[in-house]
C-alpha cells in the first residue's frame, strides 16, 4: 500500500495528549507528513477530540494530575468509536505516578501500537525494572521482549533502537533505517510515536502500518543528514525531508528485514 499517497489524500486528524518538549515538534512534523494534528491536555476537551479523531496519541511525557485522566477519557472515547490509540510510555518505571497511570492505561484501553525505547519495552515485559528517565537504559533491542509484550497487551510493539523492531506477536519485523543523530536532538521518539497516528489510522492491518511508519520515519532521517551540520539544521531537515517524502523513496531506502 501507499501509505504516504494515502495519508496526503485522507489528511488524518490526529489527536495527540503529549509533553510539552516535543508538542511543537510532533505537530510540525505531522503537518510535514501530511496529517492535521490537534494537541491538548485538558480533560474537559479529551473524549470529544477522542471521538472525533482519526487516530489518538498518548505520551506520559511531563505528565500532570490533569494530562493522565485526559489520556485515560480520550483513550475510552477512541476505544468506543473503533479510533485507533497509540501509546508512548515515556520513563515507564521511573516513578510511581507515572508507572500507575500507565498501567491503568494499559488496563482500560485497547491499544493499535505501543512506541516506545527499547529500555521502555523491556520495563513493560517485566525484564528490566526501571527506566530513569526517557532516555532507553539498555544497549539490547530483544525482539522476544518486544514480542512478550505485543501478546501480553493484544496490540503492535515498536521497540526502538540502533535496530527497530515492529511486531505483533505473530510477525516480526526489523527496520535499520535511521540515523544516530536522532539520539542528539530531544523528542525524536515522540514524534515517531505522533507519526505512527496517521499510518495506522489509513490501514486494517496496523502491523505493515507500523513496519512502513518506521522506515518512512528512518528514510527521513537518512535523507536529512545529507543535509544537516550538526542537530539544529538536523531537526529542520528532519521536517523537511518528511515534507517531500514519497512511497516511491521509502520502497527504494527502506530496510527491513521480516522474520
Ligand atoms: N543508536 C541509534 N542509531 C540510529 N538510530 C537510532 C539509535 N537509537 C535510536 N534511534 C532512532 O531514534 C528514534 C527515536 O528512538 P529512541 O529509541 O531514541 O526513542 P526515545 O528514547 O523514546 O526518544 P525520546 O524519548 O528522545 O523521544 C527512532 O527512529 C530510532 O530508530
Ligand atoms: C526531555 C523530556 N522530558 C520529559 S518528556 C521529554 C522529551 C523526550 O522524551
Ligand atoms: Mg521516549
Amino acid at each position: 500500500m501507499n501509505f504516504i499517497a494515502k495519508i496526503r489524500e485522507d489528511k488524518p486528524f490526529i489527536f495527540n495528549i503529549t509533553n510539552e518538549v516535543a508538542s511543537n515538534f510532533a505537530a510540525n512534523g505531522l503537518i510535514a507528513i501530511g496529517a492535521s494534528p490537534a494537541m491538548s491536555h485538558t480533560p474537559r476537551e479529551a473524549q470529544d477530540y477522542g471521538a472525533m479523531a482519526d487516530a489518538v496519541v498518548l505520551n506520559l511525557g511531563t505528565l500532570t494530575e490533569d494530562r493522565g485522566e485526559a489520556m485515560l477519557k480520550a483513550g475510552k472515547a477512541a476505544n468506543e468509536k473503533g479510533v485507533p490509540v497509540i501509546l508512548d510510555p515515556i520513563a515507564v518505571g521511573g516513578t510511581v505516578f507515572r508507572t500507575e497511570i500507565i498501567n491503568d492505561i494499559l488496563a482500560t484501553v485497547k491499544l493499535a501500537a505501543i512506541r516506545a525505547n527499547a529500555g521502555e519495552i523491556a520495563v513493560l515485559a517485566g525484564a528490566l525494572e526501571k527506566a530513569k528517565g526517557p532516555d532507553s537504559m539498555i544497549e539490547k533491542n530483544d525482539p522476544e521482549i518486544a514480542k512478550a509484550v505485543a501478546k501480553k497487551y493484544d496490540t503492535v510493539v515498536i521497540s526502538t533502537g540502533e535496530t527497530d523492531v515492529i511486531t505483533d506477536g505473530m510477525r516480526t519485523a526489523l527496520c535499520k533505517n535511521g540515523h544516530e543523530m536522532l539520539q542528539n536532538i530531544t523528542a525524536s521518539g515522540c514524534l515517531l510515536s505522533s507519526i505512527i497516528g496517521p499510518f495506522v489510522s489509513v490501514a486494517d492491518d496496523k502491523f505493515q502500518a507500523g513496519v512502513y511508519a518506521v522506515a518512512s520515519y528512518g528514510i527521513a532521517a537518512e535523507l536529512a543528514m545529507k543535509k544537516a551540520m550538526g542537530p539544529g539544521t538536523f531537526i529542520l531537515a528532519l521536517l523537511d525531508e518528511l515534507y517531500f517524502l514519497t512511497d516511491e523513496k521509502v520502497k527504494r531506502y527502506k530496510q527491513i528485514q521480516e522474520r
